[in-house]
């Protein structure tokens, strides 16, 4: 467990630790009988809210979610967030392996303990950590009802995983699960949108009300089917999310008056004469920079032309965004 200081509250940056609602030492007979039937047979631990812990206790919803992942017996499996192993029972009876990573330590006692003297045991491998810093293992696919505050690091983990996998299942807060898959024009879409689009393909599976968890969060869920480009569009993702950070900053101002403001002139200026200092001699390139145009000037001439005009990035598709960076590109401005 890192030793920093979150470590006490867990590795996320939720700050509340709301009370738990269920004791450790109240037997199952205690609660609604109806919360308890996919945590059959474990020990009801006391959930950490800080640490996400909102326990899927609807049977019907992790048999859906393990079946939207179609498993081969074949498969190696990584399962981020196991808790108490309410769906890796059945991700380890529908594959070859499961390697689960934990950060709390009571669950990965208690998954273990769940498996113990099963046919299965031999399947489960469990890596105690914090899944935002843990090396990924190999997998062909990912299951993961993680806490909403970590959902963006783990995304992104996962679109940069490579060898390539075959699909991540995940469970999302609802509002991420929609920015996910946002398109142009609708309110939700977004940088998130576009950077997981550009090398993603992201489908809405289903949506999982807050009454089928134990305890309830405080927002419905969704889950999502996530399946990477394959092959990765050829583009320098830095000089690309460079681009998109800047023009979603104020995603309803048109390019024009989000990219001709002086600090922005300034920073592509200083990126050009580092690019252009990079590819020629330093003197070869000052000699240059005299008689060509400055940044402000390119810009100028790329948001007046009849694509881009009067456009503003809330409406514009990724085509739109690779055309912009390499007509950009092509003509010295690079975002990173
Ligand atoms: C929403 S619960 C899901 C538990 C179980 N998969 C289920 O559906 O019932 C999230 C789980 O992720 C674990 N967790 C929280 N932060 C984590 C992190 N940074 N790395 C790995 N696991 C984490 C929690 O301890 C908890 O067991």
């Amino acid at each position: 467990m890192p030793k920093n200081k979150r470590a006490r509250s867990g590795p996320t940056s939720a700050s509340s630790s709301a009370p738990y609602s269920l004791s450790s030492r109240q037997s199952p007979h205690q609660t609604n009988s109806s919360d308890q039937t996919a945590e059959k047979g474990t020990n009801l631990i006391a959930p950490n809210t800080s640490l996400g812990q909102h326990f899927l206790k609807n049977p019907a919803v992790v048999t859906a979610i393990v079946a939207k992942a179609a498993l081969k017996p074949s498969d190696v499996v990584l399962e981020i967030g196991p808790g108490t192993g309410n769906m890796t029972v059945p991700l380890l009876s529908q594959s070859k392996k499961v390697v689960a990573i934990e950060y709390d330590t009571r669950m990965v006692r208690e998954v273990l303990k769940r498996v113990e003297g099963t046919e299965h045991e031999n399947k489960l491998q469990v890596i105690q950590g914090d899944a935002m810093k843990t090396r990924f293992p190999f997998f062909d696919v990912c299951v993961a009802n993680v806490p909403y505050q970590i959902s963006s690091v783990l995304v992104f983990k996962l679109l940069s995983h490579r060898p390539m996998f075959r699909c991540a299942v995940m469970m999302f807060q609802e509002e991420f699960a929609l920015r996910l898959s946002a398109r142009p024009g609708e309110a939700l879409y977004c940088r998130l949108s576009v950077n997981t689009q550009l090398l993603a393909k992201v489908d809405q599976l289903m949506k999982v009300g807050r009454n089928n968890f134990r305890p309830p969060p405080k927002v419905e869920s969704r889950v999502v089917r996530i399946e990477l480009r394959n092959p990765p569009p050829p583009v320098n993702f830095s000089e690309w999310d460079g681009m998109i950070r800047l023009l979603f900053n104020r995603k309803n101002k048109t390019l024009r008056s989000v990219l001709l403001t002086k600090p922005t002139i300034k920073m592509l200026d200083t990126n050009r004469r580092t690019q252009k200092s990079l590819n020629n001699n330093k003197e070869e390139a000052m000699e240059e920079d005299n008689e060509e145009q400055g940044a402000e000037q390119i810009i100028e001439e790329v948001v007046e032309m009849e694509r881009w005009k009067g456009k503003r990035a809330s409406k514009l598709d990724l085509d739109d965004f690779l055309a912009l960076l390499a007509e950009f590109n092509k003509r010295g401005i690079h975002f990173a």
